[in-house]
């Protein structure tokens, strides 16, 4: 278990004026019954980071590898390695946008906790959508089809590895 190496009691925070939408084209979503003001922290979440044995042998054939942030550790050789994180709360639930993107997350590696802050103002009825980073392996239904393109039609997995 991978323990925060800053000591500091961690302040946790959550915007209170939020619901999980349970039918959105991306499965559940998140939105808000209040406009939030931009700069606002809407949840301080913890993470679970994995062994990077553990997510290779086990987690990667699970639901929670679609789950998982991308996060940086060092390993027993003191090496940069990418393990993958398990985010506590509602950071789990936030879907990604690339247009629409209007929440904003921070890792802190060293208090093992994700900061996710309003982008700008965010109407009621918006859904609050984070970015993914670039590699995507799911289709994303905010891209529009071009009918033209034959690549748009093949399959892609449904994962994700946040950067
Ligand atoms: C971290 S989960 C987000 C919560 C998820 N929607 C749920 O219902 O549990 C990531 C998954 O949500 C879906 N998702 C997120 N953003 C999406 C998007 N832009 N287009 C399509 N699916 C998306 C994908 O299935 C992805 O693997």
């Amino acid at each position: 278990m991978a323990t925060p190496s800053n000591k500091t009691d961690i302040p946790l925070q959550r915007f209170p004026h939020l619901y999980i939408k349970v039918d959105t084209p991306k499965g559940r979503g998140v939105f808000a019954t209040e406009i939030i003001p931009a700069k606002t922290v809407i949840e301080v979440c913890p993470v679970l980071v994995l062994g990077l044995d553990e997510n290779k042998k086990h987690i990667e054939y699970t639901s929670l590898y679609h789950y998982t942030y991308n996060w940086p550790i060092l390993d027993d050789f003191g090496k940069k390695q990418v393990a993958q994180a398990v985010i506590l709360g509602l950071g789990s639930m936030f879907n990604h946008s690339n247009q629409n993107q209007n929440v904003v997350w921070e890792r802190d590696p060293e208090r093992l906790i994700i900061t996710y802050k309003a982008l700008r103002d965010i109407p009621v009825g918006e859904e609050l959508c984070i970015s993914y980073g670039s590699h995507l392996t799911f289709k994303d239904t905010d891209d529009a089809p071009d009918p033209m393109d034959p690549d748009e039609e093949l399959e892609q997995l449904n994962s994700i590895q946040i950067d």
